[in-house]
């Protein structure tokens, strides 16, 4: 908004007439209601009569000036509410506080989540949009970008899931954020490109289902006939959520030009898209040919990388939050477990609550995807940014300068500078672009967490085995005693089988 209509908007906020007009609008308000201290910082603050609280004790304020100053008082904070925002949400002071910690790895989402009434959605997708300016530069309406979260919200909450919930997006959009900024990719990036990807992830599980693809395909649902197996979960987020930005109330595209509709459009549709896990390893494949090629990264495979590493990055966080995470999904992989149960289905991996050894399938998912894909993404950054860097250094007439990237930075991120090579958890090489990778940190310390719980899980599978054992023994014996008149012969177990795990124990769970 320009500054010469801001202003204007703020005076007309404080147009005198204004308040005198209204006045008698608060003509019913006591002004005894108001203590007196607050009627003086009020009298004081917001009207001209100074002479009000020196008279303290003489005689009270006129009862005008006190509903000037009420009214006053009101104009104020809806004009800061107005200001705390650009889009016009209003952020309460406790969770503009929170969102302060948008650029940390270890931004806690379940706080915000908390403090903000269960929005954290709408909170962190708000401020996103506004960090990187988006809202200005694409004429985002307020109200279509609040509708448009809300609906999101809405949508997440639609299954009540344990962990595909509003609380993920939130969480997948922040860590996307943290990815660009940290790392300066942003900077590679045009506005539409950053816009598409932190709409992506806003949108990436919308109206999860709270089950995975393999279920639907098993259980031949509506999406999985719809989307003829094929990534049916990735397609209906993609198709619901483009329904939610056309429609007329939630339009948050309604400014982008055809050539930019269709650039959004695609990129969001291969980012969400590449976030069906059954494409992970083709995936991670197909980056690390392209890492070994003379050839620049394309963008949409960059960020679609990016985007899968956000969605599975819960793993490498700080265990306070990734322990979370864990008994969230466990406990979503467990009731479809239950559903497959009842429908006479065999279990899923990992969905059966009464055998899967949690503890060994997480040290399992972080060696073999998490860890993997956190590298190659790294890779992926130094081959894109090392290049920008040399160039912007030598300040060749280059897309990105140094005024550029400041210019930038000032508008997505806070933060200090990423060539403090020293700094803990950060990636450098000689000559190599430096950029924080907490991420390798947190890896380490949620498997050794992992190897200890193992460790204790498998003490008390075999305490309870050898209980077993002993009970069975026990009620052998006794049976065996009262029949041995009759049959001599019966064998009673007393060993645990040789490699001490249950029968239904499998490898990994499953
Ligand atoms: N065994 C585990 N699998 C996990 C964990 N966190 C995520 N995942 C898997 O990744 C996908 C991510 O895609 P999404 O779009 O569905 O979020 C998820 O469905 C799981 O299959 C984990 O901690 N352990
Ligand atoms: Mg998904
Ligand atoms: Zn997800």
């Amino acid at each position: 908004m320009s500054c010469g209509r801001s202003e204007q908007r703020i005076q007309r906020l404080y147009d005198p007439r204004r308040l005198c007009d209204e006045d008698d609008e608060l003509s019913e308000v006591e002004p005894d209601a108001v203590p007196t201290e607050v009627r003086d910082w009020l009298a004081l603050t917001f009207t001209r009569s100074m002479t009000n609280v020196k008279r303290r004790g003489q005689e009270k304020p006129k009862f005008r000036s006190v509903a000037h100053a009420i009214r006053a008082g009101i104009m104020v904070d809806r004009m800061y509410r107005r200001l705390s925002s650009s889009a016009g949400l209003h952020v309460p002071p406790h969770v503009l506080l929170l969102l302060k910690n948008l650029d940390d790895w270890s931004f806690d989402v379940f706080e915000v989540n908390k403090a903000g009434d269960g929005h954290s959605l709408k909170y962190v997708g708000y401020e996103l949009l506004q960090k990187y300016d988006l809202i200005t530069k694409y004429k985002i309406n307020s109200t279509m970008l609040d509708n448009f979260l809300l609906q999101m919200e809405n949508g997440y909450s639609k299954y009540k899931n344990p962990y595909h919930n509003l609380v993920h997006g939130a969480d997948v959009a922040q860590t996307v954020h943290y990815i660009l900024s940290q790392s300066r990719l942003a900077h590679w990036l045009t506005d539409l490109e950053v816009f598409a990807t932190i709409i992506a992830a806003l949108i990436h599980d919308y109206e999860h289902t709270g089950t995975t693809n393999n279920f639907h395909i098993q259980t031949g649902s509506e999406f999985a006939l719809l989307y003829n197996d094929r990534a049916v979960l990735e397609n209906h987020h993609i198709c619901a959520s483009f329904q939610v930005m056309k429609h007329e109330d939630s339009n948050i595209l309604a400014h982008l030009s055809r050539e930019e509709y269709r650039e959004f459009r695609t990129l969001v549709i291969e980012m969400v898209l590449a976030t069906d896990m059954s494409f992970h390893f083709q995936q991670l494949k197909n980056m690390k040919n392209l890492l070994g090629m003379p050839e620049n990264i394309d963008k949409p495979k960059a960020l679609s990388l990016v985007l899968h590493c956000a969605d599975i990055s819960h793993p490498s966080k700080d265990w306070n939050l990734h322990s979370r995470w864990t008994d969230q999904l466990l406990e979503e992989f467990f009731r479809q477990g239950d559903r497959e149960q009842e429908l006479g289905l065999p279990f899923s991996p990992l969905c059966d609550r009464n055998s899967t050894l949690v503890a060994e399938s997480q040290i399992g998912f972080i060696d073999f995807i998490v860890d993997p894909s956190f590298s190659v993404m790294t890779d992926m950054l130094d081959k894109i940014l090392t290049p920008l860097q040399k160039d912007s250094k030598n300040m060749v007439n280059d897309v990105i300068s140094e005024e550029v990237f400041e210019k930038k930075e000032s508008k997505s991120t806070s933060t200090s500078s990423l060539h403090s090579s020293s700094s803990k958890g950060s990636k450098s090489t000689q000559g190599k672009y430096s950029f924080k990778t907490p991420w390798a940190d947190c890896l380490l310390d949620n498997k050794s967490h992992w190897k200890d719980r193992a460790a204790k899980d498998a003490e008390e599978r075999k305490r309870k085995a050898t209980e077993n054992q002993s009970n069975n023994c026990n009620s052998e014996v006794s049976s065996t005693t009262s029949s041995h008149q009759s049959k001599p012969d019966s064998k009673v177990v007393t060993s645990v089988s040789q490699d001490n795990k249950l029968p239904s124990e499998g490898k990994m769970g499953k």
